[in-house]
Formats: C-alpha cells, sequence, structure tokens
C-alpha cells in the first residue's frame, strides 16, 4: 500500500489514496498507520476517495458538488466529522498528484461540503463554515479546572481562556470533561492572549491527545477569543492569529462563515509492507 505524509503545521497525517473505496480501514489498521514507534506515526489518517464511491451515509444530505471526500481517522481509529489542516493537506495532496488542479474546489467531509482554495504551492485556505456557538462548560485538564466555550465546527470543542502561559502546561494526561455537555468527546482548547487580535493555544484531541496543531480548534479558539473580546464572530468581520505548537494559523471571520489559512506540506511518499 502507497502511502503519503503530509502537516499542516506540524498536525501530521498518512494520507492514502483508496478511490474506489475499495480499502478496508479497520480502526486498529488506523492505529497501527498512526503509531510513532510501530507504524508510520501520525495524529491521523485521510484517506482519498471519490465521494461516488464513498460508504453510504458519510456524506451528510446524502449529495455533495465535490469529486473528493475526505475520510478522517484519528490516531485511535476513531472517525471524526472534520479536521481543519486535514482538509487543507487534503487539498494539497490532490493539486499535488493532479487530482485537482489549483484554484477554489469543493472536498466532501462528513461535516459538508468545505470549499479550499490554493495555488499550485503555498498556503491553502478553508471556508470553515460558520461556527456553532453554546453556552459554557468547564474541564480539568493540565492540573487545573478551566470554564470555556462550547463551539461545534461539525466538530466539538471546549475552547478555554486561561490565566497562565499555556507554554508551562502538562497535557499528557486526558482531560476530564461533562459526558452531558459532550456525549461524543470533545477536543480542549487552551489559549492565552499574546496580543491585539493574536493568541497562542495547546490542543487536547479528541481520539489523538495532545497535538502540535488543530484547525478546527483554531477556529474554535479564534471564536471564544472574539466574543471574549465582545466581536460576535457571525456579524463582526475580524482576523485572528493563532500560534501553535506547530507553527501559525490565521483565521478569518467574514459575512458569517470562518476562514482557516495556513501552510499544508507533503514530505514523504512511501511504501507501506
Ligand atoms: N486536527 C484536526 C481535528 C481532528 C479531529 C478531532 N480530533 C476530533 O475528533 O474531532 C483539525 O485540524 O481540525
Amino acid at each position: 500500500m502507497r502511502f503519503t505524509k503530509g502537516h499542516g503545521t506540524e498536525n501530521d497525517f498518512v494520507i492514502i489514496a483508496d478511490p474506489d473505496g475499495e480499502l478496508d480501514l479497520s480502526a486498529s489498521r488506523v492505529a497501527f498507520l498512526c503509531d510513532r514507534r510501530g507504524g508510520i506515526g501520525a495524529d491521523g489518517v485521510l484517506r482519498v476517495v471519490r465521494t461516488k464511491a464513498a460508504e453510504p451515509g458519510s456524506v451528510p444530505g446524502g449529495g455533495s458538488d465535490a469529486e473528493w471526500f475526505m475520510d478522517y481517522r484519528n490516531a485511535d481509529g476513531s472517525v471524526a466529522e472534520m479536521c481543519g489542516n486535514g482538509v487543507r493537506v487534503f487539498a494539497r495532496y490532490l493539486v499535488d498528484s493532479g487530482l485537482a488542479g489549483p484554484g477554489t474546489f469543493p472536498v466532501a467531509t462528513r461535516g459538508g461540503d468545505k470549499i479550499v482554495t490554493l495555488g499550485a504551492e503555498g498556503d491553502v485556505s478553508v471556508d470553515m463554515g460558520a461556527p456553532v456557538i453554546f453556552g459554557s462548560s468547564s474541564v480539568d485538564v493540565a492540573g487545573g479546572t478551566y470554564t470555556g466555550r462550547k463551539v461545534s465546527m461539525g466538530n466539538p470543542h471546549l475552547a478555554c481562556r486561561i490565566g497562565d502561559p499555556v507554554a508551562g502546561l502538562d497535557l499528557s494526561v486526558p482531560p476530564v470533561f461533562s459526558a452531558e455537555d459532550f456525549p461524543e468527546g470533545v477536543n480542549v482548547e487552551l489559549f492565552e492572549p499574546v496580543g491585539d487580535r493574536h493568541v497562542t493555544m495547546r490542543v487536547y484531541e479528541r481520539g489523538s491527545g495532545e497535538t502540535r496543531s488543530c484547525g478546527t480548534g483554531a477556529v474554535a479558539t479564534a471564536v471564544a477569543a472574539a466574543l471574549l473580546a465582545g466581536s460576535d464572530p457571525l456579524t463582526e468581520d475580524s482576523e485572528w492569529t493563532v500560534d501553535v505548537l506547530g507553527g501559525t494559523v490565521v483565521v478569518v471571520f467574514a459575512g458569517g462563515t470562518s476562514h482557516l489559512r495556513g501552510p499544508a506540506t507533503l514530505v514523504a511518499d512511501g511504501v507501506l509492507r
């Protein structure tokens, strides 16, 4: 089986082309691929499938204009609705492989079609859609209890501004969250403001543990930061810089939707024995 390894701000993925949807990608197979010692190593797997060959029910509403479907799996083998960095790396893979031309095109995901924009090289942007903003919830993580904003980017997030620098946090232990608030689990972001519309964030991802970046988490964090700054991201346009361990991404709120922009890099092609 051939694979490509790529990352978006060091949120890394094993990419597998399966255009006709023939591969039986079990949870244990995904966990093996993502194992950093016994396998290839990654935060998740991106299976590249023609939308018409995707498993029935994986595309919401049953239909999509997109030629390609991003089948995203977390490192533990679980399925997630969306991956913001993943869809940017997925688009870079399509263009580099000649499966799509540079420009603007939709990618089908379990969280709906996402419109990506990219050139032959350089950053990849994605229209992440309108964040769905809820109330607050609390989480025990990194030796503290933090309260933050519940946000859905297709997948669930709890974005908490914390009083301490995020650099010193120990995120080796899974967060303890409200199962009532998050029956499907949650991705937890901890952030601190570091400038004007500029935050730094750490993340503990559902199904993958601490990662060096999370695109949906960066948007959720910008939502929480904007609300705390008195700006409604659904009605007021603004641009946010989000630093993560693996680099920097930009989140733009405009016209009621959200855009995520940043690097997406393919680093290796290989063959699995
Ligand atoms: N790293 C991703 C999010 C991947 C899915 C997440 N772990 C979940 O289970 O919802 C991103 O860049 O958005």
